[in-house]
């Protein structure tokens, strides 16, 4: 099957996300509609404030309080409890956030076997993907130091892992180097891009950032509460 007649990981229809701020209601999503298929990487590109952190909060199926559909692998999520969509998310989604959010008290190894031992694999096969993951960015000489003895490239690097670590069909990523600098955050984007194409995920990238997002697949942009 190729893939473009394949299923899509998502897909979202008429999402619609306000917020009320002081007795005035903004309407940040205004109707979203957006299909990905899978190992697609799509770009979200739009300006501060335009509601990228927020779209994918509601495709993370983190926050609650919107309105429309948001089919993950299929299943269409807005029809599960708590519980079912919790596992929804572990099967199939993995985050990286523009802060790294490590666990502090753990090594990079530890941050990327702890997930994998959540969803039920084996300390050993945990184990085994953690470092097949850090070794492929470059991280095999770290891989019993803590995030505070981390650069912060390879903190953020030590995040991809974790992210990809369950084998997740979808990655959402927001903003995921926009806390390096320039040449480090293009290094790390490299990175990060070359091996979700490796592991065959899908991903949507908000970012600002123009020339990273001309390297995915597909640009949609977000203006005004539509997609562009
Ligand atoms: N919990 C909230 N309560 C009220 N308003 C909110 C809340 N979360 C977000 N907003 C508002 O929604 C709008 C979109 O915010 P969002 O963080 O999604 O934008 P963004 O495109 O990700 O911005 P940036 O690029 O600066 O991160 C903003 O105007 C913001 O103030």
């Amino acid at each position: 099957m190729n893939s473009s007649s394949a299923s899509p990981v998502v897909r979202i229809t008429e999402l619609k996300r306000s917020f009320e701020q002081g007795g005035v209601t903004i309407d940040v999503l205004r109707g979203i509609d957006l299909e990905v298929r899978p190992g697609e990487i799509v770009a979200l590109l739009g300006p501060s404030g335009s509601g990228k952190s927020t779209m994918l909060q509601a495709i993370g199926l983190l926050e609650g309080g919107f309105e429309g559909k948001i089919e993950i692998a299929g299943v269409n999520a807005t029809a599960l409890d708590g519980d079912a969509r919790t596992t929804l998310r572990r099967d199939h989604l993995g985050f990286v956030y523009q802060f790294h959010h490590l666990l502090p008290d753990f090594n990079a190894i530890e941050n990327v076997l702890l997930p994998q031992l959540v969803a039920g694999r084996s300390q050993e096969e945990a184990t085994a993907r953690a470092t097949e993951l850090l070794v492929a960015l470059g991280l095999g000489g770290r891989l019993d130091h803590r995030p505070s003895q981390l650069s912060g490239g390879e903190q953020q690097r030590v995040a991809v892992a974790r992210a990809l670590a369950n084998k997740p069909g979808l990655v959402l990523a927001d903003e995921p180097t926009g806390n390096l600098d320039e040449a480090t955050a293009d290094r790390v984007f490299g990175e990060f891009l070359k091996l979700v194409r490796g592991e065959g995920s899908a991903a949507i990238v908000a970012t600002h950032n123009e020339r990273l997002a001309q390297a995915m697949d597909r640009v949609v942009r977000l203006h005004e509460g539509k997609l562009e």
